[in-house]
């Protein structure tokens, strides 16, 4: 599903050159959930805004269902961000002058989905994610979580190919951090998205699959869930952000 393939991105010019991502590679199936893992300057978010064509590549390939992104043009990125791609911010990013419906169906008639087929579809996702009580409510009247999940329906109801995730539960408290993780885990295990999810948080993380590793912009260490339980696979996750240390230490 999505193939980067050694990725460079260099900032600064002659004096001051910094290579926040330093020929990076690695696969993403279609099917997966994956969380980025690493230290703060690592390049996690230099990652994540070269795959959603936020940034531009050095050099190097990112190919997202079959097709290399790297090469598209403006116009091109942009069908492609709206057609292929889902986003969960930290923050949730639903606007604040549309209630919950609203923001969800937006996404929809964004993409030229017929009106009539709208409504249905918006129902249908915000059932499924817990969040159907919420639909004729604005941000500001929901809970943090809510909203998460409000913002997880907005980036799944589209059926995009890859949803990239950037600390989806870094705002929420432990209890509807909890909550949100089982959503994208139903999301990934019954809904069949795939998911690219950056955390610091090593408990969010034991909801993946695979966790990538980054240090210095390059992948250190791969851990894979396989049919470990989650508190087994946090285990091992948090031995990687020990050996990490420093900085890292802050991953949990
Ligand atoms: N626009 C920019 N100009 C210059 N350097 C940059 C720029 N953006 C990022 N960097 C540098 O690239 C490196 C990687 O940064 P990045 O933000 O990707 O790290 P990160 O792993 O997401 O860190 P954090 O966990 O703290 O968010 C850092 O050394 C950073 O200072």
């Amino acid at each position: 599903m999505l193939s980067v393939r050694s990725i460079e991105k260099v900032f600064g010019s002659r004096d001051s050159v910094t290579h926040a991502l330093a020929g990076i590679s690695f696969d993403v199936a279609a099917g997966e959930f994956v969380g980025i893992m690493g230290p703060s300057g690592s390049g996690k978010t230099t990652l994540l805004n070269c795959v959603s064509t936020i940034d531009t590549v050095t050099s190097g390939h990112i190919i997202v269902g079959g097709r290399d992104i790297t090469g598209m043009s403006r116009r091109q990125l942009a069908k492609f961000r709206r057609d292929d791609l889902g986003f969960i911010f930290q923050d949730s990013n639903l606007l604040d002058t549309l209630t919950g419906f609203e923001n969800i169906s937006l996404a929809l008639t964004i993409k030229g989905e017929p009106a009539r087929s709208i409504p249905g579809k918006v129902n249908a996702m915000a059932a499924r994610l817990g969040v159907d009580q919420v639909l004729q409510k604005y941000p500001y009247q929901m809970s943090g979580g809510q909203k998460q999940r409000v913002a997880a329906a907005r980036a799944m109801v589209t059926g995009p190919k890859l949803i990239l995730a950037d600390e989806p539960t870094g705002a929420l408290d432990s209890r509807a951090a909890t909550v949100m993780l089982e959503i994208m885990e139903m999301m990934n295990t019954q809904m069949g998205a795939t998911i690219m999810m950056v955390t610091h948080d090593a408990f969010a993380a034991s909801y993946t699959n695979r966790v990538l590793f980054i240090k210095d912009g390059a992948v250190f260490n791969e851990l894979r869930r396989g049919d470990e339980s989650r508190d087994a696979f946090f285990a091992r996750i948090m031995e990687v952000v020990s050996f990490l240390g420093g900085e890292a230490g802050h991953v949990s």
